[in-house]
């Protein structure tokens, strides 16, 4: 049984969390196998998720209710727009993608969906209904990650995606959100509880069918 909220949250969206952080997708990756053309459509969809991704960080941050916890959120805004970014951009020149698949691409249904979920909860959600949707994109991004080998594959746009999601700081950042959102959801009565569970249990089939797209094996 959990004794934090978060670790509540995640008993209970299995199946689909382990299903996450095991995905044949990110075993593929840990060896470099993922087929170049899963690895161009997986990260030509991810940057249009990063761009709502970013739009719910700065939601947090102007939701948030203390200083404090605005410094921590534009710490991670820092890094998606700076190494993050970058990051993106080498792999796609490394890919070949073009101009307009770098700006708007044809959407999957997958990448539609979680891009609803987080505007809906950007423009309608509480302080703890953003951060549970923040705190499932990154924890289960680090959880994955974590399981890399030492090892790492040759390639770099394989070997950076695995270390931008579990590199020291990125792991202190999933701490504190996961710590935030545990501070948070003490206050939060049972109907809250129950809507931040809703959307905890959402985003993480976002995240399972976001991996789905890009994996036929
Ligand atoms: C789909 C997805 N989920 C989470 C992350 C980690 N920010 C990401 N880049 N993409």
């Amino acid at each position: 049984m959990a004794d934090t909220f978060t670790g509540w949250l995640r008993e209970r969206s299995e199946p689909d969390w382990t299903a996450v952080i095991t995905h044949p997708f990110t075993r593929a990756l840990f060896d470099g196998l993922v087929p170049t053309e899963s690895m161009r459509s997986y990260l030509v969809q991810d940057y249009q998720f990063v761009d709502d991704f970013l739009a719910l960080l700065g939601s947090a941050l102007a939701k948030a209710d203390r200083y404090a916890s605005r410094l921590a959120i534009a710490g991670s805004i820092a890094v998606v727009t700076s190494e993050e970014n970058t990051y993106f951009q080498r792999a796609f020149d490394a890919l070949g993608v073009g101009e307009a698949d770098r700006i708007s691409p044809r959407l999957h249904d997958a990448t539609v969906t979680f891009r609803e979920l987080m505007n809906d909860t950007n423009a309608r959600g509480s302080y703890a209904e953003v951060l549970t949707v923040l705190v499932v994109a990154e924890w289960s991004y680090l959880e994955w990650a974590v399981r890399a080998p030492a090892t790492l594959p040759e390639n770099f746009v394989h070997a950076e995606w695995i270390t931008l999601h579990n590199n020291p700081e990125f792991r202190r950042w999933v701490d504190w959100l996961c710590g935030e959102l545990d501070r948070v959801g003490a206050d939060l009565d049972e109907r809250d509880r129950a809507r931040c569970l809703r959307l905890f249990q959402e985003a993480t089939r976002c995240e399972r069918d976001f991996f789905d797209a890009h994996w036929s094996g």
